[in-house]
């Protein structure tokens, strides 16, 4: 997948403008505060509908200012499409080919991976971080689960103001409390699913670019306890035996303390926790070859490669493991947008950034 060029208008501080991009490497330089985040963040927004570094959505509007919105258009392996997200009123909009569509029709349309200073937090941060965003990927290349999550969610709510209400005699708690456990097997079989597959190219990666002596490795913690693989039936009952055991505490605080919205995502360096032993520098190389282990779970579930956005790139590494890293891309074809306050010496399109202002050097250097 590629993006060939993108129109903004009122994001961040950036001024309104049209950028035609390079197929493989696209470069943003400028100082501390031009506006690299905001024009990175601009192409992820466009791609997917949300912030990576924000959820407050009126942060993305230029101070002042009512409404922002881009306009992407991509190619895919099929064709020529266009996508584009409008904000105003705390509302999104969304189009597909210049149509609007609801979310559901622009979702995972376009596919982007980023990678931020901030990412870290997903190693350091509490598990509530690690579970967004293990549920946004998996969704990004899978509608069911997004589907399955959207109404967990939902009757996830449900269940707990029956539960706060103390209206557990009632036969519709039966009803939901079903489907609770329904969903909840469901989701819980496709993230044990996509923890064994991730786990197996986080470890590839990180062995490749950083550390070929250590292992590295990714794991589900489970309110079930320690489940590896189990048929939907065997998690249904796993679920209805915990809630059975765990039922007058639910029943004592009002709300659900059983289920997938409490388990945890841990990453472990040669078997130990890295969120407690690792070193910041493994820390960040953990982080980022779980962004290249996404790529590859992107490309396997759709056929199609994601454009992947690099953050910060001369901050956050060492200038050995920068190059790791470039040449890692020189032999893959997926586009990349990458920000730096200094030019890193590679083959790509070279933008330009000052008070938000961008403007395109050499057309390809
Ligand atoms: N909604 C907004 N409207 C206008 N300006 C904003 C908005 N949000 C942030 N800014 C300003 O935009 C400027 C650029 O921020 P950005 O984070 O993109 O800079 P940067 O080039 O990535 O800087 P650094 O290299 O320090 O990370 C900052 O001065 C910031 O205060």
């Amino acid at each position: 997948m590629r993006i060939s060029e993108i129109n903004y208008i009122n994001f961040r501080n950036l001024k309104d403008n049209n950028l035609k991009f390079h197929r493989k490497f696209n470069l943003f330089l400028g100082k501390n505060g031009q506006g690299k985040t905001s024009i990175l963040e601009a192409i992820y927004f466009s791609a997917t509908g949300k912030s990576f570094r924000t959820s407050k959505n009126s942060e993305l509007i230029r101070y002042g200012l009512q409404k922002t919105g881009a306009f992407i258009a991509y190619e895919d392996i099929v064709s020529e499409k266009s996508i584009s997200v409008k904000l105003a009123g705390g509302k999104k909009e969304y189009s597909y080919n210049r149509k609007k569509v609801k979310y559901d029709g622009f979702h995972g349309k376009v596919n982007a991976v980023s990678f931020i200073p901030e990412d870290i937090s997903l190693i350091v941060g509490a598990p509530g971080i690690r579970r967004s965003f293990f549920d946004y990927e998996i969704a990004q290349s899978n509608y069911d689960y997004f589907s399955d999550l959207k109404n967990y969610t939902k009757i996830l709510k449900l269940r707990n103001k029956y539960l706060k209400e103390k209206q557990y005699t009632d036969p519709i708690f039966e009803i939901y409390q079903e489907e609770f456990i329904r969903l909840g097997a469901r989701i819980l079989k496709k993230r044990l699913e996509y923890v064994k597959n991730i786990s197996i190219l986080l470890n590839l990666n990180y062995r490749k670019l950083f550390d070929e002596k250590k292992e590295l490795s990714l794991r589900y913690s489970c309110f079930l306890g320690e489940v590896k693989k189990a048929t939907l039936e065997e998690l249904e009952s796993g679920i209805r035996e915990k809630i059975r055991k765990n039922f007058s505490r639910e029943k004592r605080y009002g709300y659900s303390i059983v289920g997938p919205q409490k388990d945890d995502f841990l990453f472990l360096l040669n078997e130990r926790e890295a969120k407690s032993y690792a070193s910041q520098g493994e820390k960040k190389s953990i982080v980022f070859s779980l962004k290249l282990a996404e790529i590859d779970m992107i490309i396997k579930e759709k056929r199609d490669t994601p454009i992947f956005i690099i953050d910060d790139i001369s901050s956050y590494f060492d200038s050995i493991r920068k190059e790791n890293i470039l040449n890692y891309f020189n032999h893959r074809d997926i586009q990349l947008f990458i920000s730096s306050t200094s030019d890193l010496g590679i083959k790509a399109k070279k933008f330009f950034i000052e008070k938000g202002d961008i403007h395109d050097g050499d057309k390809e250097c």
